[in-house]
């Protein structure tokens, strides 16, 4: 069980799992969560992990941020500190939308004239020019997760200004959004991702994100949680992106009723 970090430019690995195992609990109680998962994320990359609820995911994404440990394997991550962004914003009500996405730069000790020019920037960036002193009440739902957008960016870009490269790791930040605003958002991270060139591993159930949004799909079964499948869906368009989700959505209904009939 180990979190190694490693000099970026030696390797085309961002993020390397080797036979991660999670189990919550003990004895009768134990839960294993993860089941020996193996997945490498290279720089840069886009990657969208799809499967059942239940499945692991999110503690997946909480093993790569560090914020849960192991139970076994070993998480090198060659990155910068992941920035992450939850399903709730998770903005701070009492700071305004400035003060909220410059947090990551105030707590790395960055000046404030730097602070002040790279928070204008990912205003921006994420398209919200103007609204920097508003508090996030004053924003609707899809406004808010841009500013959370721009804070994780923030802490991601911040990390990364020691050469090492960036990694954002995303769980279901848009599925709390109506369709519309959620379309809206999947176009300005793909935009802000090619601007940016992070790397991402991105949580979500839904396939058809899954395909827009990643490069890869990576097919997780439910409990115990492992790799079963994945996909190259980088650059598909039209009919070969509708290919791409209704085979993905084949073998996730497949991996559900296997799992529902066991
Ligand atoms: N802190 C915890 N203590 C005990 N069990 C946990 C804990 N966190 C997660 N689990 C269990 O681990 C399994 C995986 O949970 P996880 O939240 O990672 O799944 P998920 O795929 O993200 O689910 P969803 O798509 O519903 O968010 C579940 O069975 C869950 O009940």
């Amino acid at each position: 069980m180990a979190i190694a970090l490693e000099n970026a430019v030696e390797t085309e690995v961002a993020v390397r799992l080797e036979d991660l195992h999670k189990v919550f609990g003990t004895g009768r109680q134990a839960v294993t969560a993860l089941d020996g998962i193996d997945l490498a994320v290279r720089p840069g990359e886009f990657v969208c992990l799809v499967g059942a609820s239940g499945c692991g995911k999110t503690t997946l994404l909480n093993l790569i941020a560090g914020l849960e440990q192991p139970s076994s394997g070993r998480i090198t991550l060659t990155t910068s500190r992941p920035a992450v962004m939850f399903q709730e914003h998770a903005l701070m009500p009492w700071l305004t939308v400035h003060r909220n996405i410059e947090l990551p730069l105030r707590l790395a000790g960055v000046g404030r004239a730097e602070r002040a020019a790279k928070v204008e920037e990912l205003l921006s960036l994420v398209r919200l020019e103007g609204t920097g002193r508003k508090r996030p009440h004053e924003l609707s739902g899809g406004m808010r997760q841009r500013v959370a957008l721009a804070r994780s960016l923030a802490s991601a870009v911040q990390g990364s200004a020691d050469g090492k490269h960036a990694l954002m790791l995303m769980d279901e930040p848009f599925s709390a959004l109506d369709a519309i605003t959620r379309d809206l958002l999947q176009a300005e991270l793909l935009r802000v991702w090619r601007a940016t060139g992070t790397a991402v591993v991105f949580v979500t159930h839904d396939v058809r994100e899954a395909v827009r949004l990643g490069q890869r799909v990576v097919l997780l079964s439910s409990r115990p949680g492992r790799v079963v499948d994945e996909w190259d869906v980088d650059g598909l368009t039209g009919s070969d992106e509708l290919v791409a989700v209704d085979t993905i959505a084949a073998k996730l209904r497949e991996v559900i009723s296997t799992h529902a009939a066991a």
